[in-house]
């Protein structure tokens, strides 16, 4: 999965850039549980009202389309790979998994890749020397520049996002999944892959279609229940830092329902935002 750019090409979109600070309004982050339906709408009537157009926005790049770059965080089992599929699959960003690449290096014998098993295995933070040059290298590959990304996984941490920023690479939105902590550890439990599909099975809510593919399943060396507790007890720790770096691009969306459910209001979003570069141009220059 390391890396993998989805074979369906982006929708053909012309975005543009607006280099500008957002509307004190859409500053706020906004939350799908909770106050949702307000948050939203507050959202949808911010980026249509005039105020969206006024001179301090200008246009970048015009001319240019801009490929979406798109983070996403959640806890362990919180549904981020099953969303970042479906993300991939309709609008073509290149998705940039951290665990995925540290799991790459990993097996590919390193050093490097020794020492982050050593810190995985605790269900700790890999150190930064390894993970921030790790993403930085992807990110800057041809492949991320030209049809955006998804970013699975990183920053896990304040220091994380500033290196991040200081690389130059601004998300357009960071999508934040919430799920309670009690499904969390039986989802991470029954996890299983199939090594040969990648596809990723849950034992009791979405087993696997045959013997077959059920005898060749395995586990990540990390789900099991002592590891998954100290991996999210190191989430908690690290997510509001991070957090609070991206107020301004943060949504939250309660991850515990279907993945429909789910990847529907991600969709949403990602419309709506993709709705806002196009139109507000237009109006700019009418
Ligand atoms: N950005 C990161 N910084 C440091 N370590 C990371 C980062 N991303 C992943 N890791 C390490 O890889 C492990 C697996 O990450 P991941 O595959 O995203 O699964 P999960 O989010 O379910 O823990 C993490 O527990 C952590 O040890």
């Amino acid at each position: 999965m390391t890396g993998c750019v989805n074979s369906i090409s982006p929708q053909p979109v012309t975005l543009l850039r607006l280099r500008a600070p957002p509307s004190p309004a859409s500053r706020s982050s906004f939350s799908f549980s909770g106050d949702s339906v307000h948050s939203l709408y507050r959202l949808r009537r911010v980026s249509r009202s005039p105020s969206i157009i006024a001179p301090k926005f200008q246009i970048v790049a015009a001319e240019k389309s801009e490929p979406l770059k798109i983070m996403i965080s959640g806890a362990p089992a919180s549904g981020k790979g099953t969303q970042c599929e479906l993300i991939t699959h309709k609008y073509g960003l290149v998705h940039i998994s951290a665990g995925d690449l540290l799991r790459a290096e990993i097996a590919s014998g390193s050093e490097n890749g020794r020492r982050a098993k050593e810190h995985m295995e605790k269900g700790q933070l890999v150190p930064d020397e390894i993970v921030v040059m790790m993403v930085k290298d992807r990110l800057s590959q041809s492949d991320s520049e030209q049809n955006g990304w998804l970013l699975d996984g990183y920053p896990r941490s304040a220091s994380q996002a500033t290196a991040l920023k200081g690389f130059g690479f601004q998300p357009d939105l960071f999508i934040v999944l919430e799920v309670p902590e009690d499904i969390l550890i039986e989802r991470v439990v029954g996890r299983r892959l199939d090594p040969v599909t990648g596809k990723i099975y849950h034992l009791k809510y979405s087993p696997p279609e045959t013997e077959e593919i059920a005898a060749r399943l395995t586990q990540r060396f990390d789900d099991t229940e002592e590891k998954a507790k100290l991996r999210l007890k190191t989430h908690n720790q690290n997510v509001r830092d991070v957090l609070s770096m991206y107020d301004d691009i943060t949504i939250k969306i309660e991850g515990n329902r279907s993945k429909q459910e789910v990847f529907a209001q991600i969709d949403s979003s990602l419309s709506e935002l993709l709705q806002q570069r196009n139109t507000a141009p237009s109006s700019l220059l009418s």
